[in-house]
């Protein structure tokens, strides 16, 4: 069974039709790209798997997204739950102005976690996960707004395992950050791919083909093309895919 699939996703804003009939299943422990020009819909259809389009006054999605076999818009699902089991990296990294220590233990405490043990292992491991922990152990009281970019969006990757979510989506996680900082992420990605079903938005042609197994190309709402990324990059099917991938346009 797929971790996650769609069928026949149709999604509007307003009167834009912003995704059309978009079907697709992506397999547990894998890291999946999703690439095309701006405006295709990548973003928009990540969010689908985790019903942040809800936010969103005059969306309206139809189709299946399924989780585990589990249809989340159409059984009556706690959305908060849900949300928890599907952790999200956005672009720019946003840890909260508190300390390092309090940004990766905020999920557990306002789940009602507070036995300080527990608190204190899931951190470091949580820390350790996301490749930071040997740079903040003697730290962990400093503010998070203190530390670099890089070690910002790897403090918000660390938040997010402390959860133990399943899946995590990420969009465009390393766009705002240095090369260095962007090689920890992709590497932080290929190996968190073992415990967890990764989805990641890329404008990064070089990055996709670096850390994904499988590869989606959308154009103007269209899934156009979805393979293994060796053959997305090397031989694809379709020409679009191909024009895009050699930079011809987008
Ligand atoms: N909140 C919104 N309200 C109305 N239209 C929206 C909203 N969010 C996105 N759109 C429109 O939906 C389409 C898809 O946008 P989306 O952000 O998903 O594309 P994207 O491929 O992720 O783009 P980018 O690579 O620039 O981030 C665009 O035409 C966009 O203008």
């Amino acid at each position: 069974m797929n971790k996650l699939e769609a069928k026949d996703v149709n999604l509007h804003y307003g009167e834009k039709h912003a995704l059309k009939g978009i079907s697709m299943g992506i397999k547990a422990n894998s890291v999946t790209a999703f690439i095309g020009p701006s405006g295709c819909g990548k973003s928009t259809f990540l969010r689908c798997f985790n019903r942040m389009n809800d936010l969103i006054d005059n969306c309206r999605v139809e189709g299946e997204i399924l989780i585990d076999g589990r249809d989340i818009y159409k059984n009556r699902i706690n959305v908060v739950d849900h949300r928890k089991k599907i952790g999200m990296v956005f672009q720019k990294p946003n840890p909260f102005p508190k300390s390092i220590y309090e940004n990766v233990a905020y999920g557990l405490r306002i789940n009602g976690i507070s036995h300080k043990k527990y608190l204190d292992e899931t951190v470091e491991k949580s820390l350790r996960q996301a490749a930071l922990w040997d740079e903040v152990k003697d730290d962990l009281k400093k503010s998070a707004l203190a530390l670099s970019g890089g070690q910002q969006q790897r403090l918000c990757i660390a938040r997010t395992l402390a959860v133990e979510p399943s899946v995590i989506l990420m969009d465009e996680p390393a766009s705002a950050l240095d090369p260095i900082s962007t090689a920890k992420i992709e590497e932080l990605i290929h190996d968190l791919k073992d415990r967890y079903t990764i989805v990641i938005v890329t404008h990064n042609m070089q990055q996709a083909a670096r850390v994904s197994d499988n590869t989606a190309f959308f154009y103007l709402g269209e899934l156009i093309e979805y393979d293994e990324t060796s053959n997305i990059f090397t031989n694809p099917a379709k020409e679009a895919t191909q024009n895009y991938v050699t930079g011809r346009f987008g």
